[in-house]
């Protein structure tokens, strides 16, 4: 049941607090308590007020509320599918590691093959070990210095572009950003000249993906509806960059070469399967990294003291200079200041696997057939492990000699995993990381937003979990 509706409330010992959502108490209420002869989990039971929960600003608080109300394991019944949200980390652990083997990638998720292809993202359990070997070196931490210097050309680039006192959506700023990185590292190709073009198509792609993923969606696209219509053009449209692109083999450094010239055991990727992974990697690799900016921003600018912790922590880093790889291992800072956007706005907020025989959940049984959710949202707010988890502390991840790690939060295996993990994680991680730091280093080191006053902070939670109106306000540049 949702109660108030809670804005950036609550002053904590390091500032205010970003729960920016609805306080949602969940109750039991009466339902069946077994299905096909095993007993159920405890968990809501359907109600009207329970439907608002699945609105996209409300569903991570939703999520959330259950999991306190239920820990372990809560059951949703909806719709006809079977959920069963795991809470602990050793059941996360479980599902995502060492049970990996019987569960796969969800029926909703699978749906997106039609925009994707059959790409590592929605690849079934057979053929993603094959594929992964052979896009794995492209990703490998050696690249990353290669890869390091298009980031930071793409961040001095917007750098440049920006001008004090401008009014912009930081949000399409930083998706701008991202594509023009994508284009750089990953395809080798300038997709900034394009980006107004591409982004538009990237962003339709995305929201018929998540059209997919809800109950009857898959069928919604088909309705001769100016809307799906749309998705499809823009579908379409992507594939044909994808294919431009790849037409021309360049024999560079990008990630699209380095998949190119891959070899596992005689094996090779094809020209589908070169294009589908592209595909895969335009879309996932794109949006994430723009919400972490884009989130670390908004924090910042609530935060003026951390966003002055970072400039300070920057000059003495770097001095004058602009931030290039080498300097990465003393970006302490910055990297705590993702670590803490990735902890609090994780875009991607919940994982979902489809169980493939009866997995056992502590005291209960998930039968073959049910979803299992792990939500990032949840765990890396979970009081039990994280002091203040709503409050924005980036010291959290420094030790005593103000060094970044992530064990310095000192939390069990399970809580933290923005990136996921097992054989399905993120190939992106350490570009990612890469990829932010850097960005951070150039840009938050001489601008800050000054968000628009009237402007209200509200989740979106699709696939990713984006701010439900983008970040309008100024650009500043800092003292
Ligand atoms: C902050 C940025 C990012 C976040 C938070 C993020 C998060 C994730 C997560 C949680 C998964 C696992 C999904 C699951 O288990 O169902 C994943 C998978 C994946 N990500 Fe990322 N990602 C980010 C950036 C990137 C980037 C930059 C790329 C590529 C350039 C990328 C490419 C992929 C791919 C291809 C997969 C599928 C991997 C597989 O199943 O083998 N991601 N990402």
């Amino acid at each position: 049941m949702v109660t108030s509706v809670e804005m950036p409330t609550g002053r904590t010992r390091s500032g205010t607090s970003v729960r920016i959502g609805p306080v949602i108490e969940q109750r039991e209420r009466r339902r069946a308590t077994t299905r096909n002869g095993l007993s159920l989990p405890p968990g809501p039971g359907f109600s009207l007020d329970r439907l608002a929960g699945f609105r996209r600003e409300q569903l991570p608080w939703m999520m959330r509320a259950t999991a306190r109300r239920w820990p372990g394991v809560a059951y949703l019944g909806v719709l006809g599918r079977h959920l069963y949200l795991v809470s602990d980390p050793e059941l996360v652990r479980q599902v995502l590691v060492t049970d990996g083997r019987k569960v796969d990638k969800g029926e909703a998720l699978r749906a997106a093959n039609i925009v994707l292809g059959e790409g590592l993202i929605t690849a079934r359990r057979q053929l993603h070990l094959p594929r992964r070997r052979l896009v794995n070196p492209a990703f490998a931490h050696a690249r990353m210095a290669g890869y390091s210097t298009g980031m930071v050309d793409a961040a001095r680039a917007a750098d440049a572009r920006w001008r004090d006192g401008e009014h912009v959506d930081l949000a399409r700023e930083m998706s701008r950003l991202t594509l023009d990185i994508i284009g750089r590292t990953v395809l080798g190709s300038d997709l900034d000249a394009q980006w107004q073009h591409v982004g538009k198509e990237l962003t339709l792609a995305l929201r018929g993906w998540e059209a997919m993923m809800v109950p009857g969606g898959a069928w919604y696209l088909k309705l001769p509806l100016e809307a799906p219509q749309r998705f499809w053009a823009a579908a379409d449209n992507l594939h044909a960059v994808v294919r431009r692109i790849l037409a021309v083999d360049t024999g560079g450094e990008s990630v699209v070469d380095e998949m190119r010239r891959a070899r596992d055991n005689g094996a090779a990727l094809d020209d589908a399967a070169l294009h589908d992974e592209t595909m895969n990697l335009l879309l996932a690799g794109h949006e994430t990294t723009a919400l972490a900016l884009t989130w670390a921003f908004w924090l910042l600018s609530k935060h003026p003291g951390e966003a002055a912790a970072l400039r300070e922590s920057l000059a003495d880093a770097l001095g004058d200079r602009d931030a290039g790889y080498g300097d990465l291992r003393e970006l302490h800072r910055a990297y705590a200041v993702v670590a803490e956007t990735l902890r609090l706005f994780p875009p991607a907020w919940i994982l979902e696997r489809e169980a493939e025989q009866d997995l056992t959940l502590g005291e209960w049984v998930a039968p073959a057939g049910s979803t299992v959710l792990a939500s990032q949202f949840v765990l890396h707010r979970d009081p039990r492990f994280w002091p203040e988890p709503d409050a924005f502390r980036p010291e959290r991840w420094l030790d005593a000699d103000g060094r970044f790690s992530e064990e310095n939060p000192g939390v069990p295996r399970g809580v933290w995993y923005p990136f996921g993990a097992g054989t399905r994680i993120c190939i992106g991680e350490s570009f990612a990381w890469t990829e932010a730091v850097l960005a951070l280093a150039v840009l938050a080191r001489r601008w800050e937003i000054q968000v628009d006053p009237g402007h209200r902070m509200a989740l979106h939670a699709a696939i990713t979990l984006r701010p439900a109106r983008g970040l309008p306000g100024v650009l500043r540049l800092s003292d």
